[in-house]
């Protein structure tokens, strides 16, 4: 391109970059002014607040006044936060106001328009004319979907026409355009080329200047009630649903905001890893949770076996999953439906409400509650009947109680502290007499002391569930495959784990939906969306539980079934098939991507090499050194293979990943490489949820939708990959990789290194004690 008119553009940016630093000096002026105001409104409110009430004359209307006060501090406080939100979209903007031009020809126009993109709106200083245009705004979908000529983008009136006749990508840092050509391209491969050539740093960085059409079309889906992603390794999945949630964000801002958004992500590392995403666009977090997050609140006090203490335990004792199959799957979940809905009085599992160690409420009392109510009632409104008649008892109880002589005594064992915050708003003079005063005490020490009763009321304590769930299986009807006798044993077990506090994980699901079904309760209808990744690691029965417990989202599930660790592979239709029954819903779409651009182009033909539909994997052309590959024959020397692999590539990465099959080979190799007094070093877990740089070395399922400079595999020899499914093993410690990879493998390499995929690497049988 002319230099004359990178001279023209970089002129456009100073101007650009002038107009945001004033925006910047003045919107700090504001932050100041306005943080003033809000110190002086809430000094005001809090003296005012803290005059004793019984000092004023009129206590109703120093209340009114209060609460104007309480407005106007809120109102400070708001006005703070949008100013300052502002401030971080303008440093945001700073030395990079934008990435992108569209010029377009509106009908009946003569001149073409200049618009210009970034990741927020800046308007001039008299807000009469857009700088740049936010990249979530209508017209900017222009720039990801079209080439020029003739285009059609979306507004809220309706699909509108226009001509585009230029369309200009740009480079810039710190205020200088480093790089602008002109494409006809939907975003040229050049600034991708750029994006992806860079290392890792911890974070995963935004993605809008180079979003591809099909991420385009997955980030701009408003439509679906379900959206399903079946992407390839690498493809851009986490990327898209991201700048889906910002573009969300943008387009209802006021009916919708980021607590009511939840993303399942598959570990904290991951959490943590895309955490910066959203605020580098100006947006809040969503909520996150991980699966295991999510049973361990819904099972307080309960040691809930994890996906990935699940898949250790399997590698160790192997065995069949037949009654985990069936526990996760959609029949039990209508099983439980109608054994809750048909489910007779007499066999619901009530339990004695206990106080002080003795019976308070008994079962059969509260049996009989329940079976004084209507039949007609579903199970949860009797249920709810019930707890407000046993509130109701206890109110009564707590009055008897009151004339108790526990209560006496317990009166007489108060200190003068105790005694004083048992007054609460009354005072001695507040009484007629001394009998009147002790009646008060009594009934406000009974009420506190017989709280657990309440609580226990409100928290269905009533019902022992766990008890509840064991008839169920006793009753449900069992597919062919099962044995009575395995059945038997899978109860037994149930049993054993539920007396030493522990559950696991294929009992979760169905639990949780007969508590739920039975209690009417474990619903929140406050999230709009709910965004799953690495949707293969999820049994059907949990996705049909999350529609139950999140009934007015819509769902973006997002998933890879070539990395299923836990799951055989399943085609994408038959997955929308299943899941839009599953999830309801009306309007399911399927967006498939088959492009990664993770890794270098020689580490995604290996790993599509890998697969047996490899081949509509399409890799992306950055080149880099073909995967090597290491086969030792002993344990010492394939260590020492890993420690001089790990040394030679510190000394161009920031970081390195030894990624092994499991827990045990992780501490094994982290062990031996502190030993030969490797730095930087860390071994990460399940708990770990902080993503540090250096050499990491962990098991492959926390490695899930993280990437690294560069990997190596640990052992993938026949022996070590026998017991897992090979494949989607190695194929995801593959694709993990952006720049190298590494494997190695003690003894034998695993079949599942088809000679394709061994034709994509060099075999390293010597070296590595001269590395
Ligand atoms: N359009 C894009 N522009 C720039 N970088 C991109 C683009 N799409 C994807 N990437 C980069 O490719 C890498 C992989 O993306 P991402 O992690 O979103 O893929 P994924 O499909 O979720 O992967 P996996 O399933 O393997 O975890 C990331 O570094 C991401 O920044």
């Amino acid at each position: 391109m002319e230099d004359g008119e990178q001279r023209v553009e970089q002129q456009r940016v100073d101007r650009v970059d002038e107009e945001i630093a004033r925006q910047i000096t003045e919107t700090k002026e504001s932050v100041a002014a306005a943080h003033k105001e809000t110190r002086a409104v809430e000094k005001n409110y809090s003296e005012n607040a803290s005059i004793n009430r019984y000092e004023v004359d009129d206590i109703a209307e120093s209340r009114s006044e209060l609460e104007q006060q309480r407005r106007l501090v809120s109102q400070a406080a708001e006005n703070e936060t949008i100013l300052n939100h502002q401030l971080r979209t303008l440093k945001n903007l700073q030395g990079s106001p934008y990435f992108g031009r569209i010029d377009i020809l509106d009908p009946g126009k003569d001149e073409p328009e200049s618009l210009y993109i970034g990741t927020a709106s800046l308007m001039n200083s008299d807000k009469t004319d857009f700088l740049v245009y936010d990249w979530r705004a209508p017209i900017s979908g222009v720039y990801y979907n079209g080439t020029l000529g003739k285009v059609k983008y979306e507004t809220p009136a309706g699909t509108q026409t226009t001509n585009l006749v230029k369309k200009r990508q740009f480079t810039i840092k710190d205020g200088k355009i480093t790089n602008m050509f002109d494409t006809n391209e939907t975003v040229g491969d050049e600034l991708l080329q750029a994006a992806l050539g860079e290392q890792n740093d911890q974070y995963m960085h935004n993605i809008v200047a180079t979003i591809q059409q099909e991420q385009n079309d997955i980030i701009r889906d408003t439509r679906s009630d379900l959206l399903l992603v079946q992407g390839v390794a690498g493809s851009g999945k986490t990327s898209a649903i991201l700048q889906r949630i910002a573009y969300l964000l943008y387009h209802s801002r006021a009916e919708l905001n980021a607590d009511q958004i939840v993303l399942f992500s598959p570990n904290n590392l991951f959490s943590h890893y895309i955490s910066e995403v959203l605020p580098s666009l100006g947006e809040r977090n969503m909520r996150q949770v991980t699966l295991a997050g999510f049973l361990r609140r819904r099972f307080e006090g309960l040691q809930v076996e994890t996906l990935f203490d699940r898949y250790e335990e399997r590698q160790k004792n192997g065995g069949d999953h037949v009654v985990a199959d069936f526990l996760e799957g959609a029949p039990v979940m209508a099983a439980v439906f109608d054994y809750v809905h048909q489910l007779p009085v007499d066999q619901i599992q009530f339990a004695d409400l206990t106080f002080n160690s003795q019976d308070f409420f008994s079962a059969d009392h509260i049996r009989d509650l329940y079976r004084a109510l209507p039949k007609t009632m579903t199970a949860a409104d009797r249920l709810v009947h019930l707890k407000n008649k046993l509130i109701r008892e206890l109110q009564h109880r707590v009055r008897e109680e009151a004339k108790k002589d526990w209560v006496a005594k317990a009166l007489d064992d108060l200190d003068v502290q105790q005694l004083h915050r048992l007054y609460g708003k009354k005072t001695v003079d507040d009484f007629k007499d001394e009998d009147a005063q002790y009646a008060y005490l009594a009934r406000r020490l009974a009420k506190r002391r017989l709280r657990v009763v309440a609580d226990a009321i409100y928290n269905n304590y009533f019902i022992d569930f766990y008890n509840q769930y064991e008839r169920f299986l006793r009753q449900v009807d069992l597919p062919e495959n099962i044995s009575k006798r395995d059945w038997i044993n899978t109860i037994t077990d149930y049993q054993n784990e539920i007396e030493y506090h522990r559950l696991k994980l294929m009992h979760t699901v169905p639990l949780m939906y007969l508590r739920d079904l039975m209690t009417g309760s474990g619903q929140n209808q406050s999230f709009q969306y709910v965004f799953i990744d690495e949707m293969q690691d999820y049994p059907l029965a949990m996705l049909i539980y999350l529609r139950h417990a999140f009934p007015r989202a819509k769902f973006t599930v997002l998933g890879d079934s070539e990395q299923a660790l836990f799951k055989p592979l399943r085609l994408p239709q038959e997955m929308l098939k299943e899941l839009s029954t599953a999830l309801q819903a009306k309007h399911p779409n399927l967006i498939a991507l088959n492009r990664s651009y993770r890794s270098t182009k020689e580490i995604t033909d290996f790993a599509k090499a890998l697969l047996p539909d490899g081949d509509q994997v399409i890799s992306f052309t950055r080149h880099g050194e073909r995967p090597a590959l290491y086969v030792r024959y002993d344990q010492a020397a394939c260590d020492q293979c890993v420690t001089a692999m790990v040394a030679k590539h510190r000394q161009k990465f920031e970081t390195v990943a030894v990624l092994t099959k499991n827990r045990d080979q992780a501490e094994h190799i982290y062990r031996h490489l502190h030993q030969q007094g490797v730095n930087d070093l860390h071994l990460l877990s399940a708990r770990d949820s902080v993503l540090p740089t250096g050499i990491l070395v962990l098991p492959i399922y926390l490695a899930k939708g993280l990437e690294f400079d560069a990997v190596i595999a640990y052992d993938i020899s026949q022996e070590n990959m026998a017991n897992v499914d090979a494949v989607g093993m190695i194929y995801t410690m593959a694709t993990r990789a952006m720049h190298q990879l590494t494997l190695v493998s003690n003894g034998p390499v695993a079949k599942a290194i088809t000679p394709k995929a061994g034709d994509q690497v060099v075999i390293e049988h010597e070296l590595t004690d001269k590395q």
